[in-house]
């Protein structure tokens, strides 16, 4: 069965658009383990947005020995304030897996993957420290990416398609292509010994389509549209919904 890991981006951005603690992610995250996922996934940017380091903290301790613990961002972006770097916030919390994301400071969502040709040798020497730390490394990349034996090469276990685009075209009503570029992108990453996640703008219409085309899809982060279809379910019942497709 394929993963399912909650990213509780959401939730934070209504929590901080209030200031205070509610809604709590820690709830959050623990209706979503009984409910039965499989991981908690969160994205901490520098600008602490949404999800922020004592949240990442906090969320280690509930997680631990529960739940896998996925934690996503660029390695790249320097400590600001109170962030202290994506390296050290793995190193501090331990998490099951780091999924690196070369998304910048402006952006407004991830949009984009690395590549892996022109990418692999600066991020070996932050791939070596987080399996050091004892974290499953995960590349997000865009579906149609190549090179996958430099991923290989630096140490690198599984990568993350980047979604956006099949979602998109799942939306406007014809995502054959969209979807079999992931395909043929699963497949060669595969081979070459990578296992696959997915991840960016799944929702319940397009994930039973995506999961029966890619065999062995290993997971699924899975945020703003499940949180978005929790406000008018509620988050046990959504999450039983995806857990229901990737069955
Ligand atoms: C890498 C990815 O696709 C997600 O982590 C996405 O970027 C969610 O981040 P935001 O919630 O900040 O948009
Ligand atoms: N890695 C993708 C993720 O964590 C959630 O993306 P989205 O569902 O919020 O678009």
């Amino acid at each position: 069965m394929t993963l399912l890991s909650v990213n509780l981006n959401k939730i934070a951005v209504l929590r901080n658009s209030r200031g205070g603690t509610e809604p709590s992610v820690i709830q959050a995250a623990q209706t979503c383990i009984e409910a039965g996922c499989g991981g908690i996934t969160v994205h901490p940017r520098p600008d602490q947005r949404h999800i922020r380091p004592d949240d990442v903290t906090a969320l280690a301790q509930v997680l631990r020995g529960r739940v896998e613990y996925n934690i996503e961002g660029n390695p790249f972006a320097p400590a600001r304030g109170s962030y202290p770097g994506l390296i050290e916030l793995a190193r501090m919390v331990k998490p099951t897996q780091v999924t690196l994301v070369p998304d910048g400071d402006g952006q407004i969502t991830s949009d984009h993957g690395f590549e892996l040709e022109k990418d692999a040798e600066r991020l070996r020497p932050l791939v070596a420290q987080l399996r050091e730390i004892g974290c499953r490394v995960s590349l997000f990349v865009d579906a149609g990416a190549n090179g996958f034996e430099h991923a290989i090469a630096i140490g690198v276990e599984r990568i993350e398609i980047y979604t956006g685009p099949y979602a998109e075209a799942f939306a406007e009503g014809d995502a054959r292509e969209a979807l079999g570029l992931c395909v043929e992108t699963a497949r060669r990453a595969q081979q070459a010994g990578l296992a696959v996640n997915a991840g960016h703008d799944l929702s319940q219409a397009n994930l039973g389509t995506f999961k029966a085309a890619i065999p062995g899809l290993a997971e699924v982060s899975i945020g703003h549209a499940l949180i978005g279809e929790a406000l008018y379910e509620g988050m046990s019942t959504t999450v039983r919904k995806y857990l229901q497709i990737l069955r």
